[in-house]
């Protein structure tokens, strides 16, 4: 009888095991693919959505899927699904809403980047989409822009410009040397902006040191480039890339950490953001998310445009003269002794000269950015009032929920730009000023609220890099990786979701002077 009420028992507890189960399972499901509502007044729902991940369109495919879904809206407004979360797309091509989203005070700028980039680092204990809390966020936002201003102020930079231009010369001396006469700007240029970025934002023991400085870069790009639909959606599901991408965070968060620690054990003091920030308290998670931040910040804009910006030139030769005529007269003005090489003559001119001399090289810098700014800048209703994007509230951005808005609707638009494919800095001239032809058509630099932090120091950077390229080699063409002359620029993918390397590699050929 014991025997048959002990199995009676056991089968009894399979059984509830069994609904119980299904039943965690059916919530699991039902949770996983649910949507909540629009919210009240959203733009209409747009794409297919799918589950777990909604528009996969707007990650793999983000131009084409934001223009099929625009045309087919009256306003160009529409919403989608990141996750299971609704995100209202707000037109570009709208003056008034490009106004909206860069001026409302009520759309968070470090609420929106956090969840729906992806490329930059986990920076916080809550980088939950689905979190109603942004306060720690907000914290954190606060003190990385006062952080990232303190390291990129005037006085900061000038006392830093010996060293960035000892960093330059040991670049173009290694090209110089090497046997090739070739290189490929988006890896050799683009690595020379990242040891000015780690110099002025990181530290110099990683910036001094090759070895350190090619392991960061390269965990640095592991990081950037593991931003996957899912790992950006759903942060906790354990995919590969989200593993890698942690891996690879973690041996950064190690790397900085023994630098701290060997300073902090030997009394060691260096003039680096590094030292800044040690000595103003943070604490070693903070720093480190401040540097890496920061590192996500300015190395993908300022490296890829370094690099265009060489390539463009190249292609056009009125523009070479050009910016060539610039460099030499920018010389002669500080160091008139022409007997001297011009590399050496550049190392004279002070950091007011690399902040203001360079107009036509400002000028090539400004149009590569408007052709190379793609994907999304994302912003996030942080107030509990739906934020209306027309004079009615017909449509509207409902509390708490995620905007997003492509530059291409505006940097690639025929209406604004005459030939908008074409690398014409000649059209930001007063006698066009085409940038000048609506309001906020150029975000180039970022507008409104949230202006670039970086913007001098990416343009003392790119200043010197050029002015270096060109007071080095001569006989510079665009060719392909055996070295043969080509006049074809490279493709560029425009539904890439951030400035990337072009799609075909490119090569530019020199002869040194
Ligand atoms: C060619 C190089 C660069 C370009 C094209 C560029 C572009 C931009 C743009 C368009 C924005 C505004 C984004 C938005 O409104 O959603 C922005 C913001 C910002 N940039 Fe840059 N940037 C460059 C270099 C840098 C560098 C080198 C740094 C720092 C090392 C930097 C730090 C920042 C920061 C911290 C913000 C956010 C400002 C805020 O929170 O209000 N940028 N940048």
């Amino acid at each position: 009888m014991a025997i048959y009420e002990a199995i009676e028992a056991d089968t009894r507890f399979k059984i509830a095991l069994v609904f119980g189960s299904l039943a965690i399972l059916g919530s699991l499901v039902s949770w996983l693919f649910s949507r909540p509502p629009l919210g009240k007044n959203a733009p209409q729902l747009a794409g297919h959505s799918y589950p777990l991940l909604g528009a996969l369109q707007f990650f793999t495919q983000r131009w084409d899927f934001i223009q099929a879904a625009s045309a087919h809206s009256s306003t160009g407004n529409f919403s989608f699904h990141a996750g299971k979360w609704p995100v209202v797309y707000v037109s570009g091509k709208s003056e008034a809403n490009r106004k909206l989203f860069f001026e409302n005070k009520g759309l968070g700028f470090g609420a929106g980047y956090r969840a729906l980039l992806g490329g930059s680092p986990d920076i916080q204990k809550d980088n939950n989409v689905l979190s109603g809390s942004v306060t720690d966020a907000d914290d954190f936002d606060q003190l990385f822009v006062r952080r990232i201003g303190a390291m990129l102020k005037g006085p900061q930079l000038k006392a830093n410009l010996p060293k960035l231009l000892a960093d330059v010369r040991r670049s173009m001396d290694a090209l110089a040397t090497g046997k090739e006469g070739i290189t490929n700007p988006f890896d050799s240029v683009y690595r020379m902006v990242y040891q000015l970025t780690m110099r002025t934002v990181g530290c110099n023991d990683f910036a001094d040191d090759d070895v350190l400085l090619d392991k960061s870069l390269h965990l640095f790009e592991v990081i950037e480039q593991t931003g996957t639909p899912l790992s950006i959606m759903w942060p906790w599901i354990p995919v590969p890339a989200r593993a890698k991408r942690l891996y690879a965070g973690f041996q950064l968060y190690m790397m900085f950490k023994k630098v701290v620690d060997e300073r902090a054990a030997t009394g060691k003091q260096d003039d680096d953001a590094l030292q800044f920030m040690m000595g103003q308290g943070d604490d070693l998670s903070t720093i480190i998310q401040n540097v890496v931040g920061a590192l996500f910040a300015g190395q993908l804009n300022s490296g890829i445009n370094a690099a265009w910006i060489l390539i463009y030139m190249t292609s056009k030769p009125e523009w070479f003269v050009k910016v060539r005529d610039e460099v030499e007269s920018v010389a002669n003005k500080y160091a008139p002794d022409s007997t001297e090489p011009l590399k050496e003559r550049l190392m004279k001119v002070p950091m007011e000269g690399w902040d203001h001399d360079f107009p036509v090289i400002d000028l090539c810098l400004r149009e590569s950015i408007r052709l190379q700014l793609f994907g999304t800048a994302f912003r996030r209703n942080v107030t509990n009032q739906p934020i209306p994007l027309d004079p009615e509230g017909k449509e509207v951005i409902p509390p708490g929920q995620y905007a997003s808005m492509s530059i291409s609707d505006f940097h690639h638009n025929n209406d604004i730009y005459n030939n908008e494919t074409e690398w014409d800095p000649s059209r930001y001239l007063p006698d066009r000023a085409e940038d000048k032809k609506e309001a906020y058509a150029y975000a180039g630099w970022g507008m409104g609220r949230h202006p670039c932090l970086g913007m001098r120091f990416a343009k003392l950077e790119n200043n010197m890099l050029v002015s270096f390229f060109l007071a080095y080699f001569d006989e510079i063409t665009l060719a392909d990786r055996n070295g043969n002359d080509t006049a074809t620029l490279p493709r560029v993918n425009r539904n890439s979701p951030t400035a990337a390397k072009p799609l075909d590699p490119i090569w530019l050929k020199y002869k040194v002077k």
